[in-house]
């Protein structure tokens, strides 16, 4: 992550007009930070879209280093590839640490912004760029709902989508793990309803938010290949004297602690709520039809082991969306792999594009669908 200090500073774009989020409230102006990778073509249409997780940011080439470099996926020789800090987000983009008109931080009275608010951010960072066509828009998790959403919100531009452990809404069961996180964060006695002061943050309440979403990204068998009780990595040092000698339960609390050193309460807390209030369907129709009007090239990543958004909902949008193909990722790590395992499911991400999205395709003249689903050489997917 950036944090950790070896990467380039984010480039910025400062729109001054109001930005009007579909709550009908606006943003008086909308900085956005991101970075770009590669040089656009003379008719601007080699870009790439990347977007990131909840607690990502915009240095895509350090959380996504495996699918970044020449010959692979995001190829700075072929794509203009950009990714931006998601609106709401603390690194760099307009979210609740910005300061509003006043002069003072929105902190808690920063607006409810949506999935598509995001959307419509990258939308105004690809317009001020001159980007006439996107080969492709990628993400996982949080990203992967965005790469959705662009399909439909800027379909003409939007050639293909990549779309890794997500969903195109949010299920009731993603809805229960985000309650878990917001009623452990406002357990804080400083968390004051949003108005904590920037001495004084809710650093308990959201490293316990971090400690339950952890859980949601993880999985059993992961836990157990690390920390297993006889694998003799199962405690520090010769034996658990004490609960708190246990690795795994170290591993969460080191994970917890490592959030609050690097995130702001009110943008974690605006950002479930984006997450959880997001149906790709809402105000366009019943969800099927509204996937089934997607006609771009969609690779569905589904990772087996994900217990978050879940393999089922990955099906059904494979077998919804009119020209979509499944990838199985057989990961064990849940829905944390498309991070941890992105260098074995990389591969089977470029074939895709190369045969349903290659550059040579004009927008709009693609590939019939077929009738099965995609399925890349099993070396290319399957995690040791
Ligand atoms: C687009 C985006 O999603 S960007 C956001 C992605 N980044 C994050 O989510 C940040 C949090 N990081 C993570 O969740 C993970 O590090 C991932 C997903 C990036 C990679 O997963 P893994 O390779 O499985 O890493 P793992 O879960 O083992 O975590 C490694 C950290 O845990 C620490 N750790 C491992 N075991 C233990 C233990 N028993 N006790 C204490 N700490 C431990 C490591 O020292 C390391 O610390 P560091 O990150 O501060 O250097
Ligand atoms: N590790 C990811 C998980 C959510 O997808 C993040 O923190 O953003």
């Amino acid at each position: 992550m950036s944090e950790r200090g070896a990467f380039a500073p984010a480039q910025r774009l400062a729109l001054s007009q109001p930005f009007v989020l579909d709550s009908g409230q606006q943003l008086p102006g909308l900085e956005i930070a991101y970075r770009s990778w590669g040089r656009l073509s003379a008719n601007a249409d080699n870009a790439v879209i990347v977007c990131h997780a909840l607690t990502g940011n915009a240095d895509a080439d350090d959380w996504w280093a495996p699918l970044f470099g020449p010959g692979r996926t995001l190829d700075p020789d072929k794509h203009f590839i950009v990714c931006s800090n998601t609106l709401g987000s603390c690194y760099g983009t307009t979210g609740p640490n910005t300061l509003a008109d006043d002069g003072k931080p929105w902190g808690a009275r920063f607006p409810r912004i949506t999935i598509r608010d995001q959307v419509r951010a990258q939308i105004a960072l690809a317009d001020a760029l001159g980007i006439a066509g996107i080969r492709f828009v990628i993400g996982g998790s949080m990203g992967g709902l965005q790469a959705l959403e662009w399909a439909v919100l800027d379909a003409k531009r939007t050639q293909a989508v990549v779309c890794i452990a997500a969903s195109g809404r949010h299920s009731p069961w993603c809805l229960v793990w985000s309650e878990a996180q917001r009623l452990a964060l406002r357990a804080d006695p400083l968390f004051r309803d949003g108005h904590y002061t920037a001495d004084a943050p809710p650093v308990a309440g959201l490293a316990a938010a971090r400690a339950i979403a952890m859980v949601s990204y993880r999985s059993p068998q992961s836990l157990e290949q690390r920390f297993a009780r006889d694998s003799g990595r199962a405690v520090f040092g010769q034996r658990a004297e004490t609960p708190d000698d246990f690795a795994a339960r170290d591993w969460l609390r080191h994970h917890a602690r490592s959030l609050v050193e690097r995130f702001d309460a009110n943008s974690y807390l605006t950002l479930i709520d984006a997450l959880d209030t997001h149906d790709l369907a809402h105000g366009r129709g019943d969800y099927a039809s509204v996937l089934r009007q997607i006609e771009q090239p969609v690779l569905i990543g589904s990772i087996t082991s994900d217990a978050l958004y879940l393999p089922a909902e990955q099906r059904f949008l494979a077998d919804t969306l009119p020209n979509a193909r499944l990838l199985d990722i057989h990961s064990e790590h849940g829905h944390d792999g498309f991070l941890i395992d992105a260098q074995h499911f990389e591969p089977a991400i470029r074939h895709f594009l190369a045969a349903h999205a290659p550059a040579e395709t004009p927008p709009r003249e693609r590939p019939p669908r077929s009738a099965h689903p995609y399925r890349p050489h099993a070396s290319e997917l399957r995690v040791a």
